[in-house]
């Protein structure tokens, strides 16, 4: 799908297909410039500021392709500026991708020994792996996950080449085992899954190295890494002479019995990001006031919508009893922008009728799943879905024509026109019950304040996670 091109502050993400494509059209247009020795060239200038002062070796654990060449370039480099390097490859030379090749025939010719095996009972001062990066095509074993678990178990700092090698930098899933680095330096553009899934646990601190190559030169990539909000999650300065009206009314419904809280959350979260008023349609008949934010209002849920709030978000708290599928299927019908969380997501899941209902909607429909709600939606596992976690969340935007929120480490916002984006913020502190009701509350107040449906719930993501301290 051709994608336009946008003035960007957040960084691109480039999947594995789109590195290959860039490097095919690099060594077309410049045959004598290898970019290896410029990728060798960074890594060597960022591992001499890394490696211990102990004076021990550098480990560099080199694969059977380019990532490898990468790091037998640095090999050669770290070796001429006096550090001791154990280059550990057990490729054969003669399969070596051409750049690779030559890599590996200069660390020779300067003298370079390459060993089989890591050295037993050695220490080093860094390592450096270059076993493999966008080109991991299976799970990990053998050789390769022995040394990948014996250096993890090394005390010294670790630098990953590109990704660390085992984690599949298109989805940041852990394919096998996967090295723990303490710095990952990137080359040409960042990767999605450096960011999402275990892509932050095993990557350490990010660096990029675009190995010189101007950013305009680059494909447009549909997916951005979203490191902060950009002007298009801000809302317009409020004019002094404005009056509640303008900023949203927001309905939200759910708070069944044993649940209401959730409803509170969302409802607090709503008012303090900014929406002009928030009515509560609570499934409990008995909670009428929130005496610690006598600001919410309360409404019998089945009278919401005609009260015609400017906003509608349901689902925190709602149950799945027939009352909630029966207000569900009225949410559907509103004509304002809606947000599906929780239980309304579970009960779309269960009612063809309901999830056909959902994607015939003409008003911006916004769905916020954790990765349990999106397995049942797409009749799959949890596990499938984190295992390809933008895919997941591509495929629920397109099949409900929403903008959605895949939740979880690495945030996913997918919107229906094929573009994505991976949020930064955030972090483990938000694993806890209520935290998603916080941000539905967010995002219905930003949408309420007329904010577009896709800046708004990347900004609701963003700041939910940037606003939530760490504990
Ligand atoms: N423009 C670019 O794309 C550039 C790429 N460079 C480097 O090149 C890398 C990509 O190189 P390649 O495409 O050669 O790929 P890799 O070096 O990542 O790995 C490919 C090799 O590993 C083997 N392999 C894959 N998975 C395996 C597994 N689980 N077990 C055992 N063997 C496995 C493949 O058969 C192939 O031989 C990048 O990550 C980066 O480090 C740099 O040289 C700079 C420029
Ligand atoms: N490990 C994590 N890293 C970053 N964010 C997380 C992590 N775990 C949970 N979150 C965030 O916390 C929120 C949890 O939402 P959800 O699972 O719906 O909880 P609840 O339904 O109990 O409110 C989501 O915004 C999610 O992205
Ligand atoms: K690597």
């Amino acid at each position: 799908m051709p994608i336009a091109p946008r003035a960007l502050v957040s960084p691109p993400l480039f999947m594995a297909a789109d590195c290959r494509a860039i490097d095919r059209h690099w060594a077309a247009a410049h045959p004598t410039t290898s970019l290896m020795e410029r990728a060798g060239t960074a890594t060597a200038e960022l591992a001499g500021t890394l490696a211990s002062e102990s004076g021990e070796s550098v480990l560099i654990l080199a694969g059977p392709g380019n990532n490898g060449g990468d790091a037998l370039v640095a090999a050669r480099l770290l070796a001429t500026q006096g550090f001791r390097v154990v280059v550990v490859n057990r490729a054969d030379p003669a399969h070596l991708p051409p750049d690779a090749a030559r890599a590996w025939a200069a660390w020779r010719e300067s003298g370079g020994t390459i060993l089989a095996d890591i050295p037993p009972s050695q220490r080093y001062s860094l390592v450096i792996d270059g076993l493999f990066g966008v080109g991991l095509q299976r799970d990990i074993g053998g050789e390769e996950a022995r040394w990948i678990e014996a250096a993890n178990g090394l005390n010294c700092p670790k630098l990953a080449l590109d990704v660390p090698s085992g984690l599949d930098s298109d989805n940041g899933r852990v394919r096998g085992c996967a090295l723990r680095a303490d710095h990952t330096l990137t080359f040409l553009g960042l990767k999605p899954g450096l960011f999402t899934a275990d892509g932050p646990d095993y990557a350490g601190q990010l660096h990029l190295d675009t190995l010189g190559i101007d950013a305009a030169a680059l494909p447009v990539t549909p997916g951005i890494a979203l490191t902060q909000l950009e002007s298009r999650h801000h809302l317009p300065a409020r004019r002094q002479n404005s009056h509640k009206g303008l900023f949203g009314h927001v309905g939200i419904v759910g708070g069944a019995s044993g649940m209401v809280g959730a409803c509170l959350i969302a409802g607090r979260a709503a008012l303090q990001q900014g929406a002009g008023s928030v009515t509560l349609a609570v499934l409990d008949e008995r909670v009428v006031v929130d005496y610690l934010e006598p600001r919410l209002m309360f409404a019998v849920p089945e009278n919401l919508v005609d009260a015609q709030p400017s906003v509608l978000a349901i689902g925190p708290g709602l149950g799945q009893q027939p009352r909630a599928h029966a207000l569900l299927e009225t949410a559907l019908a509103a004509p304002c922008p809606l947000v599906l969380d929780a239980d309304a997501l579970n009960l779309l899941a269960g009612d063809v009728g309901l999830a056909k209902q959902a994607a015939r909607r003409t008003h911006p429909t916004l769905l916020t799943p954790h990765p349990g709600e999106a397995a049942r939606l797409l009749g799959a596992s949890s596990a499938g879905i984190q295992a390809n976690r933008i895919k997941a969340a591509q495929r629920l935007s397109t099949q409900y024509h929403a903008h959605v929120a895949l939740k979880g480490a690495g945030t996913i916002i997918a919107h229906p026109d094929g573009r994505y984006a991976i949020s930064t913020s955030g972090g483990p502190w938000l694993a806890q019950a209520g935290s998603g009701d916080r941000l539905t509350g967010m995002l219905a107040a930003l949408l309420g304040q007329g904010m577009d449906a896709g800046n708004a719930l990347e900004a609701a993501v963003w700041l939910h996670g940037e606003t939530a301290s760490e504990r």
